[in-house]
């Protein structure tokens, strides 16, 4: 059995006095890719945000790497190698693509910029341009190049394809799946896009109601119509 990379532990966690998590509990091997999925406002987001030390936990552990960092700091969470690609993108709107990029260098080399274009051209094509005048794609693949310039060993995607073009999604998830194919990076993916995930996931949760209601592969998934529909809300999948 591959070791564990990501050990996830009966964590419990919300905001303030709102609890969401309840005793959510799972494994991820080094180099897999965990698709997270679930219908609305049903803590998809909540969980990535409490992996990267974001909410409040009431109980359960994390731990990376064979280190329980549920007692960290975000930052310090994210120099253990947890990179967090928050839904709103969060990029410095009047900042250029460069200097965002910079922010991610931490301690390396500029020349480590380059990898970021080499994974995303668009952004070298638009290096002077502003963070405010990026398109939706431009600014994810911003968020994301800024969060691998770190070089983390677990990436939390949290709906990285909302309100993009689809030709932006497919050119993004190639992105994910090189990723994650060097066996180097872990990614956990939340996405509304059932499908995109499940053709990137070699694993799959769903959350109904801060618990993971089902748990399995995604042919498994596929064989479950019934899962699908009661759990996703959707007729199935093809
Ligand atoms: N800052 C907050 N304070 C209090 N409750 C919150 C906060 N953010 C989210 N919630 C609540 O936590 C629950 C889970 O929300 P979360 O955003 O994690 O769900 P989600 O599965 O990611 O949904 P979506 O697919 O719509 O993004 C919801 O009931 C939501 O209202």
């Amino acid at each position: 059995m591959t070791a564990a990379l990501l050990d996830v532990a009966d964590l419990c966690a919300g905001y303030g006095p709102t609890r969401v998590l309840e005793n959510v509990s799972f494994s991820v091997p080094a180099g897999s890719r965990l698709a997270v999925l679930g219908r609305n406002g049903m803590g998809k987001t909540t969980l990535l945000a409490t992996l990267a030390g974001q909410t409040r936990r009431y109980g359960g552990a994390i731990t990376l790497g064979g280190t329980e960092i549920s007692h960290l700091e975000s930052s310090s969470r994210a120099r253990s190698g947890l990179g967090y690609v928050p839904q709103a993108r969060c990029i410095f709107a009047a900042l250029t693509v460069e200097e965002n990029l910079f922010v991610g260098l931490k301690d390396r080399q500029r020349s480590a910029i380059d990898e970021a274009y080499q994974m995303f051209p668009r952004l070298k094509e638009r290096r002077r341009n502003l963070g405010s005048q990026l398109s939706g794609g431009e600014q994810q693949m911003l968020s994301t190049a800024r969060t691998i310039l770190g070089r983390p060993s677990v990436l939390l995607l949290d709906e990285p394809l909302e309100g993009l073009a689809p030709v932006i999604c497919e050119e993004l998830m190639a992105v994910f799946s090189k990723l994650a194919s060097g066996g180097e990076m872990t990614v956990i993916l939340v996405e509304q896009r059932i499908q995109s995930a499940l053709d990137f996931a070699d694993h799959a949760i769903i959350l109904e109601r801060g618990r993971i209601a089902w748990s399995g592969t995604p042919a498994e998934l596929a064989g479950q119509p019934e899962v699908v529909e009661r759990l996703l809300g959707v007729g199935g999948l093809h």
